[in-house]
């Protein structure tokens, strides 16, 4: 069976299992309790040894099972040090293997596929104690698109007795979502979800434009849209630069696969290429399906809108 599955589902049924791992080695390194924060080039970024120890269970798993595949990972990986054997997931999800899957994902070659990771995503959260805002993100494309993805919630019920520590969620286009429950925002109301830790006078003015009734500033591209599929927010509006193409290749796959979208404050997709610039420099709009894109579109102050190029 495993042998016989198209490629797509196969690279979604590992990345369950190597997600998993990868949570695994985020609550040893927090419960441990030396985070190994490192500041990065950018303004209020920072990397833990959790990103750096992730990222390498992940790409190491992935690239042992599907050699031929383009991985990018956001953090650059300078160790030489061997990765420690139980690091490395050979396992898959058996029953992603048994789904039905579309014409246009049954002839998907090795090098037509680029998958974006995220190791940790809400870094700065993590840091932060706020635990419940990080994400694993495994998002693959087929050339340009973004056709599946996994996210994996390490700390998912982590303040709740006697329930099970973790979950992961995976979406396929054309295909479906699975790992928890697909709810619609509340009717009549307007809630959108931002960032919590990269605010900008920009990001505010188009929140206020949109006159929202509540918002919701939590960290990690990976969560905000899980608020989304989770029905507790009807967009996710991040007016600046600052996310990535890994921050979103994941998320936008499993939002779309149920109907939403994810585009720039202009409207357009995100190019997920392998040669494509990775800074998503023209902001991030998600909405859940229903809703209407345009209007939010609509909504962003031209001036707000020119810088996002
Ligand atoms: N200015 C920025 N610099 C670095 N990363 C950013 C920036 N803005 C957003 N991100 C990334 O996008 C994610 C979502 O942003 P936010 O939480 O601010 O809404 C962040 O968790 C972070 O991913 P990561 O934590 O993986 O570095
Ligand atoms: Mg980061
Ligand atoms: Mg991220
Ligand atoms: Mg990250």
């Amino acid at each position: 069976m495993a042998q016989t599955a198209p490629l797509i589902p196969r690279l979604v049924a590992s990345s369950i299992a190597i997600a998993n791992r990868a949570g695994e080695i985020i609550r040893n390194v927090m419960s441990k309790g030396d985070l190994g924060i490192v500041e990065k080039t950018g303004k209020n970024d920072l990397q833990t040894e959790a990103d750096r120890s992730a990222q390498r269970c992940i790409i190491t798993s992935l690239s042992k099972q599907f050699p031929s595949i383009t991985i990018i990972g956001e953090e650059d990986e300078p160790s030489d040090s061997p990765v420690p054997s139980d690091w490395v997931v050979s396992e898959v999800d058996q029953d992603i293997l048994r789904l039905e899957c579309p014409d246009n994902l049954q002839q998907v070659s090795a090098e037509e596929v680029v998958v974006w990771v995220d190791p940790l995503d809400g870094t700065s959260e993590y840091t932060q104690g706020l635990l419940d805002h990080v994400t694993v993100l495994i998002g693959i494309a087929v050339g340009n698109r973004s056709v599946a993805g996994v996210i994996h919630q390490p700390y998912y019920n982590y303040q709740k007795e006697n329930e099970p520590l973790g979950r992961t969620i995976w979406g396929i286009r054309g295909v479906g979502v699975g790992g928890f429950e697909p709810k619609a925002a509340p009717e009549g109301q307007r809630i959108i979800t931002t960032t919590r830790s990269h605010s900008t006078p920009e990001v505010q003015a188009t929140l206020d434009a949109m006159k929202p009734d509540n918002i919701l500033r939590v960290g990690g591209a990976g969560h905000k849209v899980m608020l989304l599929i989770e029905g507790k927010a009807h967009a996710y509006v991040f007016a600046s630069a600052g996310c990535k193409r890994w921050d979103t290749c994941a998320p936008e796959a499993i939002l779309v696969a149920l109907g939403g979208k994810l585009t720039d404050m202009h409207g357009k997709e995100y190019s997920y290429d392998k040669n494509t610039p990775f800074p998503n420099k023209g902001g991030v709009l998600a909405t859940g399906k229903g809703e209407n894109h345009e209007w939010y579109l609509e909504k962003v102050p031209e001036a707000i809108r020119k810088k996002l190029v």
